[in-house]
């Protein structure tokens, strides 16, 4: 819960549970995927379990991708000099909307605004920082990510 008694994202959602869900089913699509199941032909196992970490830690839940992973720098690393193109990035995309709507994750349109914010901001980021060449900082908090403008309608 947000200091102002607003449920955070992570809890909307369904927390750790949702989340783990939510990466198992989008992992299965993404390594069956022609265009971008390559780049994760040698996923870790455990990758589905770790995004969902991150995605807990930036929607208001525990710190545990901070705590346990290694947090911004180690999510960082994974993606430098992978090279992500635009289609590869809105093909993630769609992927993880799929599976949003497969596994029911909340679809009220605060909460998939919110959700589509954070993703399309990070993806874009990732992008960015998976050209070669590129020197993103090394060293960041994990970001945070709230309602936005459009508060949970909570009649
Ligand atoms: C909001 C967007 C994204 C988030 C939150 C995210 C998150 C992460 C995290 C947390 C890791 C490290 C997992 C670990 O601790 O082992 C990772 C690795 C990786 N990500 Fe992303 N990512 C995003 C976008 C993308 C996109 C758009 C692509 C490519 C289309 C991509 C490709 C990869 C790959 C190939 C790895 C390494 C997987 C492995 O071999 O284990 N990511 N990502």
């Amino acid at each position: 819960m947000t200091e102002d008694g607003i449920p955070t994202l992570y809890e909307w959602a369904g927390g750790t549970d949702a989340l783990e869900r939510l990466t198992e089913v989008f992992y299965r699509q993404v390594v069956k995927d022609d265009l971008i199941g390559p780049l994760f032909a040698h996923m870790d196992p455990g990758h589905p379990r770790y995004v969902a970490m991150w995605l807990g830690e930036v929607f208001g839940g525990p710190a545990r991708y901070t705590g346990e992973r290694g947090g911004y720098s180690h999510m960082l690393a994974h993606h430098l000099n992978r090279g992500i193109t635009e289609d590869q990035r809105r093909r993630w995309v769609s992927l993880l909307m799929d599976a949003a709507d497969e596994v029911g994750l909340p679809d009220d349109p605060e909460f998939r605004a919110a959700f589509a914010g954070y993703i399309e901001w990070g993806t874009r980021i990732a992008r960015t920082n998976s050209q070669p060449g590129a020197t993103p900082p090394r060293q960041a908090p994990v970001p945070r990510w709230g309602w936005g403008v459009a508060p949970p309608y909570q009649p």
